[in-house]
């Protein structure tokens, strides 16, 4: 599923005059429009101003014929150092009696050739060979890194003034030179995002289909090394232009090419007495290499996303109707309301990975978030976390926990909802465990930073051993002595629970908690987390694929394929009268399965867990654990 990068608004809804937001599809989010690059590029500020400039800019200099009144390298012995304003010489008259104006305008001409011809030259190379290096391996690649890292070793500036001789001092000889020596920037680009897209499905479909080489690498390959290719020429044509200018200024090379940088060698020979000769050719250069680097940098942000920001939240969608009492809008704990996450893809745009899910949950309930690999379920749990990756987007949207918006809070305040109201268990209990300590000192260090009050060592150590023996682990002192490998991988899942119920959360987050366990410890870890639920009037939010565990532990369920939910319902409804064809073939591949008969509901199992009656996680975290 892909789509774009969200409207103005940040939403996928119409903006009214009043700058309201509307969803344009009613309740069910409307795909967001595609928007190509070049529109989006027309509503960055910066990319239309830069390039509104270069194009002015490189106007003037192809109508230097006929704007300016004399040719490059016309003197009139009368126009030596003439003011500006003088009749013909609206800039003034150099030290030699040429005209300013018309130099200018005939310099940038000067500029735009070598840019012109030492990017194409560095693209034509570069990108080819950083196609076929990148494409085919050994051989093929061995020669193309031989070759370029040879090139990268010649001293370039040193090298096109000793070829002088060679290149009869012609500025266009020399920049194709030059873009020689630049193509194995552009080779390396290319080669190492050639290597990160061949290996994608659809490129492997493409060569299964019988797509000769040339043909995926044209058709395939290509458009996914576009974006960069094109911000890279950006600064290729500024760099180009700052190496000519340079050796003007050096004076290497032929003088009869007008250039701002011979420019402004001469006029600082003049610097004293007339400095306007050097200001002016100063300012336009330095114009048009800022107005490159602005508008690469604008590409860039356009193309391939701005540099990542923690989670960007861009909804203007519609959100959950503001509390007009202070009570939550709506009774439950937990309520996300179309919710919708997108990350940037090669070609800059946003892909959209969750789209508009809407999920509930009430305190003391258990719900499935069930889905097959890759359907969203743990990016939909991590956003409700607040622990989205930095590229993440948050395209529009609500999550309330308790009435509070959780999309509204920064950083600092979401750390305090974390591990306090929310807790999270997540797969793999062995890699969520730091080697370098024992188990002991990493519990308690978590009960101490989730308490609320200052908690002593003392006190911290006394109610992580409590917990260990709540979640059932039989010799807690040693437990908490032990370091992760001394511990087995059912062990570390009690530890991981003990610690994300140490300050008694309002809900649990468990990401396929049983999943790298072996069976039998699997119904333990699951009993374990039902009566924690029951003891501690959690919510809890169990993201999982397998149904068996759904039966098992789940008051309700919501299917996810493909970043949507499709089908919500209790566990017994789902089991028995399962809506969706999805959810139906779910169901029929589960091995030896009977789809049509839910397994023991919820609280039925009576598991091996040692359990004791009453609120003991309560007791064993103290009330101002919370
Ligand atoms: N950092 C990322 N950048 C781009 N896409 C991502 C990123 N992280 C996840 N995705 C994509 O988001 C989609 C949903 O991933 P998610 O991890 O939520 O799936 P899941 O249903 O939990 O699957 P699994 O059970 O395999 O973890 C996937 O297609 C995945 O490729």
């Amino acid at each position: 599923m892909s789509t774009d990068a969200p409207t103005g608004t940040g939403g996928t809804g119409e903006t009214t005059e009043s700058g309201e937001t509307t969803e344009s599809g009613g309740s069910g989010a409307a795909p967001p429009r595609r928007r190509s690059a070049a529109r989006r590029l027309l509503r960055d500020p910066q990319a239309v101003v830069t390039a509104g400039l270069l194009l002015v800019i490189v106007v003037l200099g192809l109508l230097a014929p006929l704007l300016a009144g004399h040719g490059p390298n016309e003197a009139s012995l009368d126009a030596i150092n003439a003011d500006p304003g003088t009749p013909g010489y609206p800039l003034g008259g150099d030290g030699s009696g040429r005209d300013i104006f018309g130099r200018l305008l005939h310099s940038i001409n000067t500029s735009v050739v070598s840019a012109l011809i030492a990017s194409s030259i560095a693209l034509a190379i570069g990108v080819t060979a950083g196609l076929v290096g990148g494409y085919f391996e050994r051989r093929v690649r061995g020669v193309t890194e031989w070759v370029f890292s040879l090139v990268m070793t010649l001293p370039g500036l040193l090298l096109l003034i000793v070829l002088m001789p060679v290149t009869g001092g012609d500025y266009r000889t020399t920049m194709a030179i030059f873009g020689v020596l630049l193509s194995p920037g552009i080779y390396r680009l290319v080669r190492n995002l050639v290597v990160g897209v061949k290996n994608e499905t659809y490129v492997d479909a493409a060569r299964v289909s019988g797509l000769t080489a040339p043909r995926i690498l044209g058709r395939h390959v290509l458009v996914a090394v576009r974006g960069p290719v094109v911000i890279a020429t950006a600064f290729l044509a500024g760099t180009a232009i700052t190496l000519q200018s340079g050796l003007a200024f050096l004076g290497v090379g032929s003088s009869a090419a007008p250039s701002f940088g011979a420019m402004i060698s001469e006029g600082f020979l003049n610097l004293y007495e007339e400095p306007l000769q050097f200001v002016w050719p100063s300012a336009l250069l330095g114009i048009i290499n800022a107005a490159l680097v602005l508008f690469g940098n604008a590409l860039r942000d356009t193309l391939q996303g701005a540099q990542p920001k923690a989670s960007k939240i861009v909804r203007a969608g519609r959100r959950a109707a503001a509390p007009a009492d202070g009570a939550p809008a709506t009774p439950a704990l937990l309520a996300v309301e179309d919710l919708a996450i997108a990350y940037p893809a090669l070609s800059g745009e946003l892909e959209e990975v969750v789209s508009g899910v809407t999920l509930s949950l009430s305190s003391g309930e258990t719900l499935g978030l069930v889905g097959e690999s890759g359907s969203g379920k743990t990016q939909t749990a991590f956003a409700v976390l607040g622990v989205l990756p930095a590229e993440a987007v948050v395209t529009r949207g609500s999550i309330r926990l308790d009435g509070r918006e959780l999309l509204d809070l920064g950083e600092g305040e979401l750390r305090g909802v974390r591990g306090r109201s929310i807790a999270y268990v997540p797969q793999e209990p062995m890699s969520n465990l730091d080697p370098s300590f024992t188990v002991g000192a990493q519990l308690v260090e978590g009960v101490r930073a989730a308490a609320t009050s200052r908690i002593s060592r003392r006190d911290a150590r006394a109610r992580v051993l409590a917990l260990l023996k709540r979640v059932g682990i039989p010799d807690p002192e040693r437990t908490f002595r032990s370091y992760p490998h001394q511990i087995s991988g059912g062990m570390a899942q009690r530890v991981l629970i003990a610690g994300a119920v140490a300050s008694r959360p309002i809900l649990l987050i468990a990401d396929e908690p049983t999943t790298a366990l072996d069976v039998t410890v699997q119904a333990e870890i699951l009993d374990l987390l039902r009566d924690l639920e029951k003891e501690l009037n959690m919510a809890v939010l169990l993201v999982t694929h397998d149904f068996g565990v759904v039966a098992d532990i789940c008051d309700r369920v919501a299917v996810m394929r493909h970043g949507e939910i499709v089908e919500t319902g209790t566990t017994a409804e789902l089991f028995g009268d399962p809506r969706h064809a999805y959810t139906r073939m779910l169901l029929d591949s589960i091995p030896g399965g009977d789809a049509g008969r839910p397994g023991p509901a919820p609280g039925e199992a009576a598991g091996p867990a040692a359990r004791p009656p009453g609120d003991t996680v309560g007791e064993a975290v103290g009330e101002d654990a919370r």
